[in-house]
């Protein structure tokens, strides 16, 4: 299985959550290649000790930029954590990036639970891949 390329991005009103996440799956996520939006991506990687690339910030195209690269087929999963109850400058951006993910087809988790339920199905896939075949 290839290294999963996974990226983060969290509202500001979530991203204690994405951090907490970030430390719990750190095993997990240490065995991805890590991209995130620009505050985001600085917490993760000072908070969860974890290697991330860090893009734009979000409001200046940070989501955008992630969406590009998964129309590019170069994003695996997307774990994006929105605040339903402030609204965005950049909401425009954020619909675009969502709906890049149903377009192509990309697990796409918008809150804790959902990204809970993706973090540990990836780590049974990573599981099941490390053991070799019976002969
Ligand atoms: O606004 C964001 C996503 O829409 C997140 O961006 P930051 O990680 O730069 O705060």
């Amino acid at each position: 299985m290839n290294m999963p390329r996974i990226a983060l991005i969290a509202h500001d009103h979530r991203k204690d959550i994405i951090v907490a996440l970030a430390r719990e799956f750190r095993p997990l996520l240490a065995q991805c290649r890590l991209c995130a939006t620009g505050t985001t991506g600085g917490r993760i990687a000072a908070e969860a000790s974890l290697d991330v690339e860090r893009l734009l910030c979000g409001p200046m195209g940070g989501d955008l930029q992630i969406g590009a690269r998964l129309a590019m087929g170069e994003i695996d999963i997307v774990i994006f954590l929105r605040d339903p109850m402030t609204p965005q400058p950049h909401e425009p951006d954020i619909n675009a990036l969502v709906r890049a993910c149903d377009v192509h087809d990309v697990p796409c988790a918008t809150n804790e639970s959902t990204a809970r339920l993706l973090l540990r199905q990836l780590a049974t896939d990573l599981q099941r891949a490390a053991i070799p075949p019976l002969p």
